[in-house]
C-alpha cells in the first residue's frame, strides 16, 4: 500500500517478530553440514518459496518458545536448545518483519509435513528454488562461516 494511503512510510511500520529455526546437521567432530529448508504452503504469501521453518511470535512468547511451538505445529518435531544467531528486519509489501534466526542442532521426533509443505536438506549452493528474499542473507552468512565462494542459490 502506498504511503499516501497508509500515512506511514514503509520504514515506520512496526515489525512483526518472527522466530526462525535453522536446523543444522553436525558430524561427530561438531562440524556443521546440511541445513533444512521448507517450502511455504499453498494459501500463504510467497507460497512455494523456500525458507527456514518458523513463524510469528504470539503474545507473551519468547523467540525460543515461539520456535518450539511453530516447529512442533509445522514439522511435528520437538527441538532442544535454540541458539540465537542473527537478526534481520525485512520490508515486504505485505509486512515488515524482524526475523530472529536461531540455530538448532538437537531435535526429537519424525518429521511430518503438517501443512503440506515440502522439506529439503541442503548445502551451498542451495538446489531448491525459488528461495524467499529473507532467506538469501542467511545463505550469505553460511557462505561466510563456511568459506564458500560462488553463488549461494539459483536466481
Ligand atoms: N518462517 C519464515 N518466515 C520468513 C523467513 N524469511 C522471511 O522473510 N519470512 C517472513 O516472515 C513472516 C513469517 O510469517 P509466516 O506466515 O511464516 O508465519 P506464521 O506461520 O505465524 O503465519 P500465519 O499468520 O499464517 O499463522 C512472513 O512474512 C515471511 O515472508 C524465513 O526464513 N522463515
Amino acid at each position: 500500500m502506498s504511503e499516501s494511503l497508509t500515512g506511514m512510510a514503509p520504514t515506520d511500520r512496526v515489525p512483526v517478530e518472527v522466530a526462525v529455526g535453522v536446523l543444522v546437521e553436525r558430524d561427530a567432530q561438531g562440524r556443521e553440514g546440511r541445513f533444512l529448508l521448507t517450502s511455504r504452503p499453498e494459501g500463504k504469501v510467497y507460497a512455494g518459496y523456500w525458507e527456514f521453518p518458523g513463524g510469528k511470535l504470539e503474545a507473551g512468547e519468547t523467540v525460543e518458545q515461539a520456535l518450539r511451538r511453530e516447529l512442533q505445529e509445522e514439522l511435528g518435531i520437538t527441538i532442544g536448545a535454540a541458539h540465537p544467531w542473527q537478526e534481520l528486519v525485512m520490508d515486504y509489501p505485505h509486512a515488515r518483519v524482524r526475523l530472529h534466526f536461531c540455530k538448532v542442532f538437537d531435535w526429537q521426533g519424525e518429521f511430518q509435513m503438517r501443512e503440506q509443505q515440502t522439506m529439503a536438506w541442503q548445502a551451498l549452493p542451495v538446489e531448491v528454488r525459488p528461495v524467499l528474499p529473507g532467506t538469501i542473507p542467511v545463505l550469505d552468512w553460511f557462505a561466510y562461516e563456511r568459506s564458500h565462494t560462488g553463488p549461494t542459490h539459483q536466481a
